[in-house]
């Protein structure tokens, strides 16, 4: 598949657990400054496909590109490096550490400074930490988080973890985010400050994929819509596109 040089593709990916295909050649493009939904019955592949995309698995068929660079047997580290960053269905927070300090932890990809420069605080390192903490104050603040940032993660309320795992991707510095359904366990009001910041992201050029089960949230916001059913992409288009779309109403939406 031919794409935008910036893209972060899944090609033709398929991906097998036992005997259950959990994906059977799917093909996804996640473009810079766009927001892509990824929608589907339960057990349809998606977070399958955003493992893939991110590194966690390696697929067993089929290319994983960002641009023309083959990432397919990158590992996650090197990928967090190629700025892509990602959040799970249940966010994965360091409780005992403040607000910051996890936020911070999304800054380790751009340190300069070694092991032993880090254990002994040489200038380098902190350096290294200044920028880190500017950085993530910065982006705490413009999420919405700036009142809260010396509090321990594991007292915040489900939204506030949510935007903190988000936060976290982005103190990594990303061209690419994906996001394990961001809005799950949030508040109508949550939802709209959620779609706010996505909105603000995408127009500052940021790719966004977002697996959802929440529909109506992802096709307001999204540009490009991909509906996956038992490993295979069943629609791909607009929002209004696949939403009208007869078999993703039979299989998915519901009439
Ligand atoms: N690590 C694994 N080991 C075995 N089977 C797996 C594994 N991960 C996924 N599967 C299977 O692969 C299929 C796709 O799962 P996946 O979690 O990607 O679907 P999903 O669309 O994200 O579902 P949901 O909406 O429920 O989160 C399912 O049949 C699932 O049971």
């Amino acid at each position: 598949m031919t794409s935008p040089v910036t893209s972060l593709v899944a090609d033709n990916v398929t991906k097998t657990f036992g005997g259950i295909h959990a994906l059977d050649g799917v093909t996804l493009d996640a473009r810079p400054a766009e927001i892509h939904g990824l929608i589907g019955p339960n057990g349809s592949g998606k977070t399958t496909l955003l493992n893939l995309l991110c590194g966690y698995y390696k697929p067993d068929g089929g290319a994983i590109r960002v641009g023309e660079k083959d990432l397919t047997g990158a590992s996650v580290q090197s990928r967090a490096r190629l700025d892509i960053a990602r959040t799970f269905q249940k966010p994965r927070l360091l409780g005992s550490l403040s607000v910051l300090d996890n936020a911070m932890l999304g800054g380790w990809v751009h340190t300069e400074a070694g092991f032993v420069e880090t254990l002994f605080g040489m200038p380098r390192a902190l350096k290294d930490e200044r920028r880190t903490r500017d950085s993530a104050r910065d982006i705490l603040a413009a999420i919405g988080l700036g009142d809260i940032m010396d509090r321990r993660a594991d007292v915040l309320d489900h939204a506030h973890q949510r935007f903190l795992e988000i936060a976290r991707g982005l103190v990594l510095g990303p061209k690419f985010l994906l996001l394990d359904e961001p809005a799950g366990g949030l508040a109508e009001h949550e939802i709209e400050a959620l779609a706010d910041v996505l909105r603000t992201l995408r127009d500052c050029g940021l790719g966004i994929l977002i697996v959802e089960h929440h529909t109506d949230f992802v096709f307001k916001i999204s540009d490009r819509v991909t509906t996956l059913n038992l490993g295979q992409t069943l629609r791909h288009g607009t929002p209004d596109e696949v939403r009208t779309d007869p078999e993703v109403i039979r299989v998915y939406l519901g009439a």
